[in-house]
């Protein structure tokens, strides 16, 4: 997949910034409560307006019609909206093998939306998301309504899939652990600037 380059964008109190994120590499994302992380997710997914250029390979955000962009450059929110009945009903193509790596049974795309739990929402979010084949993935919190185990399979998953369709990922995180387990380049948000940081200490 191609690289997403960044270019002076500014949103927000977020002053203008520039990075790259590569194919295949996870940029996690870590900062205080509040510093702009899910509107920096938002700018980069074209669902608010910024200042600055973003490039998909060579090509302008502004070049794409807003859905076609962020059907590549897929956002996805640690609380999910749903709007159909069942669960399968959202998906592009269906998706047994992610359910079963997710800790679902066979039968998960036909439950009804309205029974899912938070951390159930949370990881068929990101599911449906996958179903769509994006180019990239924006990643806001993807484990944070969920347990240990679940934490794992998650990890476990978007992991292989970022490495097997090369995605460039940006993944924000809050736990300093899971920073060290997933990410190729740690950059956190500091006086409403990016700073890269180290990753093993
Ligand atoms: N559309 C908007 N217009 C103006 N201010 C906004 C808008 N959306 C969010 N904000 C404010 O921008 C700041 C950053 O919000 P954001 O949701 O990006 O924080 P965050 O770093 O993701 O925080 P958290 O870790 O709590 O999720 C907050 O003060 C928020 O109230």
């Amino acid at each position: 997949m191609p690289a997403l380059k960044i270019k002076d964008l500014s949103i927000g109190t977020l002053r203008k910034t520039n990075f790259t994120l590569q194919s295949g590499r996870i940029t996690c994302i870590s900062g205080p409560s509040g510093s702009g992380k899910s509107r920096l997710l938002r700018a980069i997914a074209d669902l608010e307006s910024h200042t600055g250029d973003i490039f998909l390979g060579n090509k302008p955000q502004g070049t794409y019609p807003a859905h076609k962009w962020r059907r590549q450059v897929m956002m996805i929110p640690a609380q999910s909206a749903w709007w159909e009945d069942t669960v399968g009903e959202h998906f592009l193509t269906p998706m047994p093998a992610a359910l079963k790596a997710l800790g679902f049974p066979e039968d998960a795309a036909r439950w009804q939306v309205n029974r899912l739990s938070s951390g159930e929402k949370q990881r068929l979010a990101l599911i449906r998301a996958v179903s769509y084949k994006p180019q990239v993935l924006l990643l806001d919190e993807p484990t944070a309504n969920l347990d240990a185990d679940s934490t794992q399979m998650v990890e476990l998953w978007l992991t292989g899939l970022i490495k097997k369709y090369q995605l460039p990922t940006i993944w924000v995180a809050h736990s300093y652990m899971q920073i060290q387990r997933v990410a190729h380049l740690h950059l956190a948000i500091v006086d409403s600037q990016l700073e890269e940081q180290e990753i093993h200490l």
